[in-house]
């Protein structure tokens, strides 16, 4: 038996066996974890992103795993990357069956403060780049062989306080998503999202310390109590990709503890008595998990 069949997961062994996925931000947070999770099902991986010395490591966890992973550096703000970066995808795996578009980004600031600069890196990375990511994989692979997309997208649902540049970017690929659901459907080509709430990633450590306060209070406002974590997001992204949603395209699905459902007529109470759904990768990996 291979290492990564003997790790525990909820969906069976060999799933995505002769599959190939490319993951945008797949070198750290929610995008790693995804990895990993398709890549213990048995598909091949490339991680894509800006910066070659973290997805050398993440490819290096996951070949450790027995895993098969391969780097590209990839900036999805430049189109020659893109066209580059999804044609190496392809060599690389023979194939490019799965696409999860989760590279994104913000800073948080007042809506006043945004400066022109800012606000183009904000949508150029998020709306942009998740646009002609997909449409590259579109006309170098999927359009002849079908496929299947995740967007990753965020709680925009009621505007986005103190990152309007994201909120718009994210409510635009969320109409995306059903656009080229509508569009691509008759490829073989689904595509949905997921729109996460808070999650516990290192992408949250790259913000400013002083906004860490805020950031923990916020995620009390969901039904859980807590922010969530990159496996319960990974979990979601999964089932998206995999033949159990055969006949779901063009959703958005929100893992966020019902944030988005957020009512001043019942605010969420309590400790939070739902328990969290960490898978044990970390722990196999570090031995403590038969
Ligand atoms: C209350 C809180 C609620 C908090 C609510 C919390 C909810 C959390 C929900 C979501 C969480 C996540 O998504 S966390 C996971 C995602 N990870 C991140 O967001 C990490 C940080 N973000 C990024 O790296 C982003 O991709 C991005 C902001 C675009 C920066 O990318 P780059 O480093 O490539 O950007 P650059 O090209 O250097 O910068 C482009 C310009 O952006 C602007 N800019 C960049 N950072 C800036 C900053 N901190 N403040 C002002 N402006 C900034 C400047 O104009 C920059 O130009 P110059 O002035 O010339 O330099
Ligand atoms: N954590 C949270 O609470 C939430 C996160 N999200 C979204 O989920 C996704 C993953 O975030 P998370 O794991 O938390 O944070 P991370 O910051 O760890 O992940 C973002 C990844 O995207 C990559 N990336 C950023 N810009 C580009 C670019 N221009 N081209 C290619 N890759 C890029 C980064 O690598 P590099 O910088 O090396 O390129 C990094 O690996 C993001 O889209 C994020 O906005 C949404 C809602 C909530």
């Amino acid at each position: 038996m291979s290492t990564t069949s003997s790790i525990q997961t909820i969906f069976r062994d060999h799933l995505f066996a002769g599959k190939s996925a490319l993951i945008t931000g797949g070198g750290t947070g929610i995008g790693l974890r995804c990895a990993r999770e398709l890549a213990r099902l048995g598909a091949k991986v490339v991680l894509a992103g800006r910066t070659r010395e973290k997805l050398e490591q993440a490819v290096a966890g996951i070949s450790e795993q027995g895993g098969e992973a391969h780097a590209v550096v990839c900036n999805i703000r430049e189109a020659e990357d893109i066209e580059s970066g999804i044609a190496e995808s392809i060599r690389l795996m023979g194939g490019l069956d799965l696409l999860v578009n989760n590279a994104g980004g913000q800073f948080p600031s007042p809506a006043e403060d945004i400066p022109r600069k800012g606000w183009n890196a904000v949508i150029d990375t998020n709306l942009t780049g998740t646009f002609f990511t997909t449409q590259e994989a579109f006309r170098q692979h999927m359009r002849s062989h079908g496929g299947a997309v995740v967007n990753i997208i965020a709680d925009m649902w009621q505007g986005f306080p103190m990152m309007a540049h994201t909120g718009a970017a994210r409510a635009g690929v969320d109409n995306l998503t059903k656009t080229l659901a509508n569009e691509w459907g008759r490829h073989g080509i689904r595509i949905n999202a997921v729109a996460p709430g808070i999650i516990e990633t290192s992408g949250l450590e790259r913000y400013d310390p002083m906004v860490r306060p805020f950031i923990e209070e916020a995620a009390k406002n969901n039904q859980t109590r807590r922010m969530g974590t990159e496996a319960e997001v990974a979990a979601a992204v999964t089932f998206l990709l995999s033949p159990a949603a055969s006949y779901i395209t063009g959703v958005t699905l929100r893992v966020d503890g019902g944030q988005s459902i957020f009512h001043p007529l019942c605010p969420p109470q309590g400790d939070g008595k739902m328990p969290v759904f960490e898978d044990t990768f970390d722990r196999v990996q570090d031995g403590s998990v038969p």
